[in-house]
């Protein structure tokens, strides 16, 4: 193997390194033999030539972009596939590939196939009857078929009892007929949905003997399966550039009275017999099954992405050098500015915040996934809140980690050659996919809401909401990640009763229920909030130090003071509920800053190595900025050259238009 030459700044980062680097890269896989496995599988795709790009993928067009993601995607299967060990459980392969971010150096905007993988399998497993799932399930898992999941339409995202695409019932040929009524009616933004998917799992108003029996699934035929053509009755189509996603083929979809068999609808929860008998399921909100699953993979997805920007971010500053800290010094790094490792160190610690969350959150989902499907349903409720709010703040804090990341490298961090700004827009639509962030957090506020009504009453809470009912008042501040922790619970507590006493204020003002919750919603989004990170220091704080405690003391230490960290950013971000529901003095808000200094000091000879450990390839960062080389300067140059304008010294509209122009003759 051909030797690399480091830049010197960034080797003798990676020479101060206190801990050893590859015992953190265990620790994030969850044991040595999960990093070689994770190795192998990378190695093994990366040494396929055919993956990867000839031409910088933003240099292609549309429609390009398209043709390429769509050969790249098949290759990408069936090297996958030709890895996967077939003795692992769904569950158990879903785990293990927590940390794989191989994709990412296939596709810069994302698969056209993630609908089919993410959704679509997904939906039939948790939709599907027993003979559904034996029939569909081999077929979609052997690609035979591709999917997606349409729910959303044109006119209504959010609002899912409001979906305007009706499946009528008719029991004298036992089909039902799909139909849009209107243009806000068409299917709008599934993935995969434009011109990758023949079926698709629809949700829609099913009608059976005249009533409507709420939101049902439909695994629908929408292409021809040799020809590709929509199916009559059928109208399909890409929805247009966006701002990231764009190789993902968001497409609509209407209905002209489309008509499936009975056998279509997916029958796990409720069924309409052949003479149009509906039978309601154990809870209607099991039909929403596909969403909570996906807003459980995000949280992880949130800690990936926020991993391979702030990797790009801590790199390229410990390679840049800019302005004077002393009149007589060199340039420093920039890593150096504490008001850099500010900006950057945060964002480490939150993405290991939320990979251990999305781990503790993924095992509470399969407990109490395996408790449905046994009939229990009593945790669902508890884990559509948890899934809600995790999801939430993941999804915000990846968005502006990552954003911050960006501007923390300056002028480079617009290049696309950084991948920073396609990382942003892979994060930010989590924000609004999988439940709009304010919708779900008023979610989850209507379940604290419940909470606080049942604690009233002396009945118990679930077990991440038990905090609420301790009265007890915090005596005095403590400053420990336990103290502050308490206090965390205590602001949620706080605001929560601010809230539910205001909206109570407001119904006994003479507003109706649903106006009093709307005046109210800003401070009950705000208790969800609240709530959240409570949640959130507490799973990081007792995950890592149970997972932890086998570690070598300079790691323990190194992902201690992460821990410290995550919890005094968010105790000095949010000072002014602290003071409002803790005993918080001045003296200690002053104490609070300085060791957050203090941290920030000792984090600063790990931050390069603490990088390192999240182990993520230069084909995965796909950036000028980040490589392992830090040869960044070099990089700009090599990618500066790769645009198309740079292949002639003289631009044809130079004759065309300039000169003329110039010349006054245009
Ligand atoms: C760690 C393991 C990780 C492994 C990693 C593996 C690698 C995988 C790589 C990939 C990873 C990530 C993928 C990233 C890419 C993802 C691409 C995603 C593409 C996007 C797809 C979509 O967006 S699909 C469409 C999504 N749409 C929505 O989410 C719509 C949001 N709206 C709603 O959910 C509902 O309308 C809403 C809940 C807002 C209201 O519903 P409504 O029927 O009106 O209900 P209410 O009246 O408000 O409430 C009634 C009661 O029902 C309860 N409830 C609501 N929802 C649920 C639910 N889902 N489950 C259970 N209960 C629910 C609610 O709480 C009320 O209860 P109450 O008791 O009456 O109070
Ligand atoms: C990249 C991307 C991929 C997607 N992929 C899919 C897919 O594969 N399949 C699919 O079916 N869908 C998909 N979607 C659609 C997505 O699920 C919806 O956009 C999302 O659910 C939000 O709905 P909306 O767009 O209708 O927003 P709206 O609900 O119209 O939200 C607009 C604003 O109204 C506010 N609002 C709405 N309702 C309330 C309320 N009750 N209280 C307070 N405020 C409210 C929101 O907070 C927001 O500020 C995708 C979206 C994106 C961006």
């Amino acid at each position: 193997m051909a030797k690399i030459t480091v830049n010197k700044d960034l080797a003798s980062e990676r020479a101060k390194c206190e801990f050893n680097v590859e015992e953190l890269t265990n620790y994030l896989d969850g044991g040595r033999e999960n990093t070689a496995r994770r190795r192998r599988m990378e190695d093994k795709v990366l040494s396929v030539k055919e993956l990867r790009d000839e031409i910088p993928e933003e240099y292609l067009s549309h429609k390009e972009k398209y043709e390429n993601a769509i050969r790249k995607a098949v290759l990408f299967y069936k090297v996958q596939k030709s890895l996967d060990d077939p003795n692992q459980s769904d569950h158990e392969r879903i785990r293990n590939s927590y940390r794989s971010t191989i994709t990412s150096a296939i596709f810069k905007d994302n698969s056209p196939l993630t609908l089919h993988i993410v959704m679509f399998i997904p939906a039939i497993i948790g939709q599907g009857n027993d003979e559904q799932r034996e029939y569909w399930l081999k077929r979609a898992k052997n690609m035979e078929i591709i999917g997606t999941y349409a729910q959303t339409e044109l006119g209504h995202g959010t609002f899912l009892r409001g979906l305007e695409t009706t499946a009528t019932y008719d029991p004298a040929t036992e089909e039902f007929v799909l139909h849009s009524p209107t243009l806000t009616a068409y299917k709008w933004w599934p993935g995969g949905l434009a011109h990758t998917a023949n079926y698709c799992v629809v949700m829609a108003i099913l009608y059976t003997k005249s009533k409507n029996c709420g939101i049902q699934p439909f695994i629908v035929q929408i292409r021809d399966e040799e020809t590709h053509m929509p199916l009559p009755g059928i109208k399909l189509g890409e929805i247009g550039a966006k701002l990231g996603y764009n190789t993902v083929n968001n497409g609509f979809l209407g209905f002209d009275n489309h008509r499936i068999p009975r056998d279509r609808m997916l029958m796990r929860n409720a069924q309409v017999s052949k003479d149009g008998t509906f039978t309601a399921g154990a809870n209607s909100k099991l039909t929403y099954g596909t969403m909570v699953y996906v807003r459980v993979l995000i949280v992880n997805n949130m800690a990936n992405l926020l991993a391979k920007a702030v990797t790009i971010a801590i790199r390229y500053s410990a390679v840049r050098r800019q302005s004077k800290l002393k009149p007589e010094d060199p340039e420093p790094q920039i890593l150096d500015y504490v008001t850099q490792q500010h900006k950057l160190f945060i964002g480490i610690a939150t993405s290991h915040a939320y990979s251990r969350t999305a781990l503790w959150l993924w095992d509470h989902y399969a407990k109490v996934t395996s408790e449905l499907n046994a009939g229990k349903l009593d945790n669902l409720p508890e884990l559509h809140s948890l899934a809600c709010c995790l999801k939430v703040l993941s999804s915000v804090d990846a968005a502006v980690f990552v954003e911050r990341s960006r501007l923390a490298c300056g002028g480079h961090g617009y290049m696309l050659s950084s991948n920073l700004p396609q990382t942003y827009g892979l994060v930010t639509p989590a924000s609004t996919f999988e439940g709009e962030n304010t919708v779900l957090l008023l979610q989850v506020a209507r379940s604290l809401v419940k909470a606080w009504q049942q604690m009233l009453n002396g009945r118990q809470l679930a077990p991440s909401m038990a905090y609420l009912a301790d009265q007890k008042q915090l005596d005095r501040w403590d400053g420990s990640v336990n103290g502050i922790i308490r206090a965390f619970q205590k602001v949620a507590r706080g605001k929560l009763a601010f809230s539910v006493a205001n909206f109570e204020k407001y119904q006994k003002m003479g507003l109706s229920r649903e106006d009093a919750w709307n005046k109210a919603s800003v401070q009950l989004t705000a208790a969800a909030e609240s709530h959240g990170r409570a949640i959130v220091v507490q799973v990081f704080k007792t995950e890592t130090d149970r997972i932890a405690s086998s570690l070598s003391p300079p790691l323990r230490k190194a992902l201690d003071q992460l821990v410290e960290l995550f919890t005094l950013y968010w105790a000095l971000e949010r000072l002014g509920d602290l003071l409002l529901y803790s005993p918080l003095s001045e003296v200690d808000v002053r104490d609070m800053q300085a060791r957050y200094e203090e941290l920030l000091e000792k984090i600063r000879p790990n931050a390069v190595g603490l990088v390192d450990g999240f182990d993520i390839r230069d084909e995965i960062l796909n950036s000028a900025l980040g490589a392992y080389d830090g040869r960044v300067y070099e990089r700009l140059m090599e990618e500066a050259l790769k645009s198309p304008l740079n292949a002639e010294p003289v631009n044809s509209s130079f004759h065309k238009y300039l000169k003329p122009f110039m010349q006054g003759k245009l």
